[in-house]
């Protein structure tokens, strides 16, 4: 059996791998491409590289799991897999908790107005009132998407006293299902969306949902950019009908630096940094590899097999 992984994975798998497993490492896609045609098994990224469409195309019949360290797989050629017969496991829950703290930053960001306070600083303005005055205890928050990282979410918010309303697919326990929170979307003072992006939650966040977003309220994404409809976004910020922007994700990325959301009011960007944390990650991600390889080995269920039709 063959393993085509990354060799930055190298320090964290090498000692703990079976000896029987045949196992390449790879540098750069280029690398990976040359090596893919005859693996059963491929680790197609470990940040900030990551393996091309073109790479797996390359890859033979043999190839029966990949594995990524990515929660979201909109980037993914999911055709290509389903059409090689391949299980994706992907990285939900490995980068779950640095993400949903950029979230409750985005929320603390916005109640506090610390963009204006750190202007001010650069000025060396020493200012006399808080440009930021909300108290989180008491407001309302809706996080658009409850899995593993809008949870997180949901859990801290509610610790600084805000009621936190979830939404996930299913509207199982006591969420909303997706057709059920455009009706209350002003009723939330943050409105957050932690869901994939997908054929359903693309541009999810239009003209109409940003009208009938509360006065004052923010808009929290660190989900995938493309869930947000920007030029409806940028209208809504340069008329100042909601309280801001605190987006993550942007789309494209990088964002051009000609792009009028670097300039917006009250918009801040994060720059898709919200995942990037500490080393425990790629730690969590090579101890889930090596779970997921015992189990596929042994014919059993893998942990995070995605769902290569509902795209996430
Ligand atoms: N900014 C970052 O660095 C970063 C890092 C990790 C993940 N993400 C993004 O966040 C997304 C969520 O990650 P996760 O680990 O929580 O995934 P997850 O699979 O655990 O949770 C996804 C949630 O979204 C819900 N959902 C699916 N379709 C929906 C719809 N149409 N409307 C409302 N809710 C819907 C699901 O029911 C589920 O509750 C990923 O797909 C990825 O795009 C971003
Ligand atoms: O999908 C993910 O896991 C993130 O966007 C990576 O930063």
């Amino acid at each position: 059996m063959k393993a085509v992984l990354p060799a930055l994975a190298r320090p964290l798998l090498e000692a703990k791998l079976p000896s029987d497993l045949d196992v390449a490492w790879w540098s750069s896609p280029a690398e990976a491409k040359a090596m893919i045609g005859d693996a059963d098994i491929a680790w197609v990224d470990m940040q900030p590289t990551k393996l091309t469409e073109d790479t797996l195309r390359a890859a033979g019949d043999g190839l029966k799991w990949v594995s990524t360290i990515y929660a979201g797989l909109d980037a993914f050629p999911l055709d290509v897999l389903r059409a090689r017969g391949a299980t994706l496991t992907n990285g939900v829950g490995i980068n779950a908790i640095a993400v949903a703290e950029y979230a409750v930053l985005g929320v603390l960001a916005g109640a506090k107005r610390l963009d204006e306070v750190i202007r001010a600083h650069d000025r060396a303005e020493w200012l006399r009132d808080a440009p930021g005055k909300i108290e989180l205890a008491d407001t309302k928050a809706i996080v658009i998407g409850y899995g593993a990282i809008g949870k997180l979410i949901g859990d801290r918010l509610a610790a600084f006293g805000v009621e936190v309303t979830g939404v996930t697919r299913s509207g199982s326990n006591g969420t909303l299902t997706p057709d059920a929170w455009r009706v209350c979307l002003g009723d939330y003072d943050w409105v957050v969306l932690a869901a994939p992006s997908t054929s359903e939650t693309k541009a999810m966040i239009g003209a109409a949902e940003l009208a009938a977003m509360k006065p004052g309220a923010w808009l929290i994404n660190i989900a995938r950019g493309d869930m947000i409809d920007d030029d409806a976004l940028l209208a809504t910020l340069n008329a100042g009908t909601i309280g801001g922007a605190f987006l993550d994700p942007t789309n494209p990325e990088p964002l051009p630096a000609d792009h009028p959301l670097w300039k917006a009011p009250n918009c801040m960007i994060t720059m898709h940094l919200s995942g990037r944390s500490q080393t425990k990650m790629f730690q969590r991600a090579a101890a889930m590899f090596l779970r997921n390889l015992e189990a596929f080995r042994a014919g059993r269920a893998m942990e995070n097999v995605a769902d290569l039709d509902r795209g996430y």
